[in-house]
């Protein structure tokens, strides 16, 4: 089994650099699906297993990619397959994002109900609710979705119950091409959000007030490629900046965005971090003494929930007791059992857990039960005695880029060992990727995807050469 490796107790010190935010990059990648002539070219696009997932299920629907050098070059000119394939979407919560543009561009679609991080029952209610009102017709069954629109989508007035990242992406994807305007009440103000909207305008849309609650788009008939950057991973900067805490150490977080990390920064500030804004970055220096706070998730600007389990990993170094509220999914404390077993002291009754802080904790076999999970028991492993084996790397690969990487250049004691019988195994996934495209003029993420994930070629790859292309007319052309 593969496995990541930490010795604790080495003190974090040097600069790491955050990747494109994979939270932006995904609904970005959807997005290129709307633009019906031209090349987008998206750069920091982070590798990836969910980019690999990603790009895999728009190759799947007709579109061209190539990846190198953390740039992913994308068109899609014709839309060869209304069907998003279950083995991708259940993969990925965000591979559902291809909905609203598939909708909007080509009137169709059928996709499976998402998958993802089983973190809470996770919904998308919200999503489909937007996309009725605008037009479509769904019907649900057997685990897929069917929907359709015998007209273009029409704009219309959507009110969220539930502030939703996703839906407001979709709907705001699917809105970018319907005929009128549609707003978005109670919408996501999350930064991703706004890198969205800043993509589609690039290709053309008319996309005002991302980032507040009320979003309003005005559908255009056309869309084109364009050239974005991804923002930085605010989820991952804020990693990096707890993984310096806990060691007592003194990083520089490069390319993290204060604005984006407010809660996260005020958390840490009151638990006697020192933080150093500046233009390019993020420093961070502590001692050995941390205080005790509360934390409780929020929709943005509030505490972020993907930072909730590295931030209990801080707390259980802190001195005194700690109430860690968890307000946006129903079931994410999985990682409670996980630091348990390093000796931690947590209670859960509901979305509360009570965290002991300032035992020490010792190294031990632990599991990610999902992504974050995953980066929060390394962190915690950085400061525990003694060794510390990290297991269902599947979860962190999808959203870390080299995580042992960046922080044995810190100076932790960290390795991942590959499993003999995942041939994948022999590089990480980013230098197998680039060391092989290097050599040959074949785009990384597909030696990624096929070398790492699946030990075959990426979907969609081939098809042009092998396979007559079918287009994909919209119902109403
Ligand atoms: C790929 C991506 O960007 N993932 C992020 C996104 O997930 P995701 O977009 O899935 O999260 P949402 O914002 O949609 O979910 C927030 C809450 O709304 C509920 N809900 C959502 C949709 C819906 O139709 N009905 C409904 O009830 C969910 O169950 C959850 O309780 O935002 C989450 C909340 O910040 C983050 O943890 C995820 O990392
Ligand atoms: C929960 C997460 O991802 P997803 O929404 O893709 O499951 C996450 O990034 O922490």
């Amino acid at each position: 089994m593969t496995k990541i490796i930490v010795r604790g107790g080495q003190r974090l010190k040097g600069t790491v650099r955050v990747s494109g935010a994979k939270n932006a990059v995904l609904p970005i990648l959807a997005a290129s699906l709307l633009a019906t002539e031209g090349d987008s070219v998206i750069y920091d696009v982070p590798l990836l297993d969910d980019v690999m997932t990603i790009q895999k299920v728009l190759a799947s629907l007709g579109a061209r990619l190539t990846y190198n050098n953390e740039t992913m070059r994308i068109s899609a000119p014709a839309i060869t397959s209304i069907e998003a394939p279950y083995e991708l979407i259940r993969k990925m919560r965000a591979s559902f994002l291809v909905m609203g543009p598939l909708l909007a561009r080509v009137g169709k679609v059928r996709i499976s109900l998402p998958g993802g991080c089983a973190i809470g029952t996770r919904p998308i209610d919200q999503h489909l609710k937007g996309f009725e009102a605008m037009g479509a017709e769904i019907t649900l069954g057997h685990g897929f979705i069917e929907a359709s629109t015998p007209t273009r989508l029409k704009g219309a007035k959507i009110y969220l119950d539930v502030a939703s990242v996703g839906a407001t992406e979709n709907i705001m994807m699917a809105a970018a091409l319907a005929v009128g305007t549609t707003t978005i009440e109670n919408a996501a103000k999350e930064p991703e959000i706004v890198d969205l909207a800043n993509y589609i305008n690039a290709m053309g849309g008319k996309v005002r007030g991302a980032g507040t609650g009320l979003i309003r788009i005005e559908g255009v008939d056309k869309m084109h490629g364009a050239a974005h950057n991804v923002i930085p991973d605010r989820v991952e900067a804020g990693t990096y900046m707890i993984a310096a805490a806990i060691t007592g150490g003194d990083v520089f977080v490069e390319g993290a965005i204060a604005d984006h990390l407010t809660p996260v920064i005020s958390k840490l500030e009151e638990m006697g971090v020192e933080i150093i804004e500046s233009d390019n970055g993020i420093r961070v220096r502590a001692g050995a003494e941390l205080r005790s706070v509360d934390v409780k998730t929020l929709p943005h600007p509030g505490f972020p929930t993907d930072m909730q389990s590295p931030m209990m990993a801080l707390l259980l170094f802190s001195e005194g007791t700690s109430v860690v509220t968890e307000t946006v999914f129903e079931n994410r404390f999985m990682h409670v059992e996980e630091f348990q077993k390093m000796n931690a002291q947590i209670k859960v009754d509901g979305r509360t857990a009570i965290v002991s802080g300032g035992l020490p904790l010792m190294g031990a076999k632990v599991c990610a039960t999902d992504l974050r999970a995953g980066a929060a028991l390394i962190c915690a492993a950085l400061r525990a005695e003694g060794e510390t084996e990290l297991t269902g790397l599947h979860h962190v690969d999808r959203g870390y880029v080299d995580i042992t990487g960046k922080l044995a250049a810190l100076g932790a004691t960290i390795y991942r060992v590959e499993s003999e019988n995942e041939q994948a195994a022999v590089l990480p996934a980013a230098a197998a990727s680039r060391a092989v495209a290097a050599s040959a003029d074949i785009p990384a993420a597909v030696i990624a995807a096929s070398v790492v994930s699946e030990h075959e070629p990426a979907a969609g790859y081939k098809r042009d050469k092998e396979v007559t292309v079918l287009k994909v007319q919209p119902t109403w052309a």
